[in-house]
């Protein structure tokens, strides 16, 4: 089938492309999201089988500041992409996230629980939600959280720079979620591309996330331990680390339904983790 993707130098369409390396892939250049017109245009000319939505404004603490453009790219865009797809019958795969959730109590989020963003990436990304279900046709949203790969900036990433630099990092204890390494990402996204083109009636949103569900603060002393770097990681509360944007408490997401509807089961992200530090060299022989 030929798959379009927008995206080309994400964690995610990266991962797209070692795995589709035939689809299209579109960089800012060709397919701007802040001109969701022109995105939907590039669509009706390709008239590809099906779309993934890889691209993003996904800086979160910046987005306080630009949350008219973060709503145009993570809003509009994939509602005008979604709009087109579902007039032509294309099969639309759309990338959400955690961040939709207020981040209460300590239950993995069901697909249909509230959203209530605490910050303005989360609304915008919530807008964009709101758009593709509005637009009807053959949609998945995926949400995931807490992304990492060996490219692009992430929090793996991070703390191999941080932790080469300190011998102690004091990070949060008290936000809790799912790490998720890209590759098993863009192999659901593909999964489900394929899938709705059969059975275009298992649209809807859908979560996946990786095992098992950890603090920031325990993900960074598994990178540590992984990498075989000696640093000290002192838990904190999130208070003790102020950020422009709030950040939910509660990330885990109940991802039942997309074991069972399409057979896609939580990886493992410490496997994740270690094949992404073999890729980088980082990894303890
Ligand atoms: N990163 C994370 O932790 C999480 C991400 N997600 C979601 O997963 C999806 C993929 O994220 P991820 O791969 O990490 O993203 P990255 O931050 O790695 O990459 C973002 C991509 O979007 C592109 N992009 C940004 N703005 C525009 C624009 N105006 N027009 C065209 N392209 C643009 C970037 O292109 P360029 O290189 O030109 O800037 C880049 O290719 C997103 O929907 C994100 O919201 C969900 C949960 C967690
Ligand atoms: C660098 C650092 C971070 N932290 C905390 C801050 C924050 O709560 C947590 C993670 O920091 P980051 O900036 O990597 O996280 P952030 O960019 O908010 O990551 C989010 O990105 C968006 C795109 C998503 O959709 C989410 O799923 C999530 O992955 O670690 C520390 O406590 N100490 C540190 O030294
Ligand atoms: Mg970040």
């Amino acid at each position: 089938m030929t798959l379009l993707v927008f995206g080309s130098t994400g964690q995610v369409a990266r991962e797209l492309r070692k795995r589709a390396p035939d689809a299209v892939f579109l960089s800012r250049e060709e397919a701007d999201l802040a001109d969701p017109g022109a995105c939907a245009a590039v669509i009706e000319a390709h008239a590809p089988a099906a779309v993934i939505n890889a691209a993003a404004y996904t800086a979160v603490d910046r987005a306080e500041e630009e949350e008219a453009l973060a709503t145009t790219i993570n809003g509009a865009a994939p509602g005008a992409m979604a709009w087109i797809c579902a007039k032509q019958g294309i099969p639309f795969v759309h990338i959400s996230t955690d961040y939709v959730f207020d981040g209460s109590g300590d239950a993995p989020w069901a697909t249909d629980a509230k959203t209530a963003p605490l910050g303005a990436y989360g609304r915008s990304k919530l807008a964009g939600e709101e758009a593709v279900q509005s637009a009807g046709g053959a949609y998945v949203i995926l949400r995931t959280s807490w992304v990492f790969s060996a490219h692009g900036s992430n929090f793996v990433k991070t703390m191999l720079r941080l932790g080469g630099e300190r011998e102690k990092l004091t990070i949060v204890a008290d936000q809790v979620g799912g790490p998720t390494p890209a590759g098993d990402i863009a192999a659901a996204c593909l999964k489900i591309a394929h899938h709705l083109q059969e059975t275009p009636e298992h649209r809807g949103t859908f979560h996946f996330s990786g095992a098992p569900d950890v603090s920031w603060a325990d993900f960074a002393r598994e990178i540590f331990a992984q990498a075989g770097l000696d640093v000290t990681v002192e838990d904190i509360p999130t208070s003790a680390y102020p950020t422009p944007a709030r950040r939910p408490a509660n990330s885990r997401l109940d991802c039942e339904g997309t074991e069972v509807v399409f057979e896609i089961a939580r990886p493992d992200w410490r496997a994740g983790l270690r094949d992404i530090l073999k890729d980088l060299g980082a990894l303890k022989t």
